[in-house]
């Protein structure tokens, strides 16, 4: 997607270890304008799929998430917890998952009364890196008995393992924008 390439470009920012800051605009600062063209081209993309539901898991997905479901049908939107609390009741799914940016891993919990067997979601997020995240939040489809139709994912950081094994596992990942390689001392950002 081509506005959220420019913006990459234009906002973005490579830190060591791999990280590409874009928090002027998609995971600290929101620009909700930027997300609901976003939601635009998803609902191109995933055009004629079944979505009961969109999941995604906290933080950086819950704004895209909720911008994007007006795309949907204002379907609702469902985001994985990465701490327990007392306000989680019932049961629940569990899986863990290890943050990229934390650098910590984490359980991801999602209360059962959310995911119906049989629904159809659609997973969304800000970025996928090696797909810890992902694999996370298909663990709990698997074990709510719910339909993965489609992944869709604000940014790919092709050059890492994420995106590569998802295909190959035969889910239909849409990433607006896949950098092919960053470098953070020349700046440059450079897109499949
Ligand atoms: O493909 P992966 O290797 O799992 O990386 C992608 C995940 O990493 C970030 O989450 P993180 O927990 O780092 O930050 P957040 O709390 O801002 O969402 C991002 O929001 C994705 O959920
Ligand atoms: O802001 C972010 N930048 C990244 O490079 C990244 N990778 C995973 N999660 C990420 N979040």
């Amino acid at each position: 997607m081509k506005e959220l390439e420019d913006r990459i470009l234009k906002d973005g920012t490579v830190k060591p270890g791999d990280v590409l800051k874009v928090d002027a605009f998609l995971n600290h600062q929101c620009d909700v304008t930027l997300f609901n063209h976003m939601g635009a081209e998803w609902a191109r993309l995933f055009s004629g799929k079944r979505v009961d539901k969109i999941l995604t898991i906290e933080a950086s997905g819950i704004g895209i998430a909720c911008i994007v479901a007006q795309h949907f049908g204002n379907v609702p939107v469902v985001f994985a917890k990465k701490t327990q609390s007392i306000n989680l009741d019932g049961d629940q799914y569990q899986a863990k998952v290890y943050s990229y940016t934390k650098q910590k891993e984490f359980p991801v919990i999602v209360s059962k009364r959310f995911l119906e067997p049989g629904e159809h979601v659609l997973l969304i997020d800000d970025f996928l890196a090696n797909g810890k995240a992902m694999h996370g939040l298909i663990d709990i489809c698997n074990e709510a008995g719910v339909i993965v139709e489609g992944i869709g994912i604000a940014v790919e950081k092709g050059f890492q393992r994420g995106g590569k094994e998802l295909r190959e596992a035969g889910y239909d990942v849409r990433s607006l924008a896949v950098i092919k390689d960053m470098d953070g001392d020349k700046g440059a950002i450079k897109f499949a």
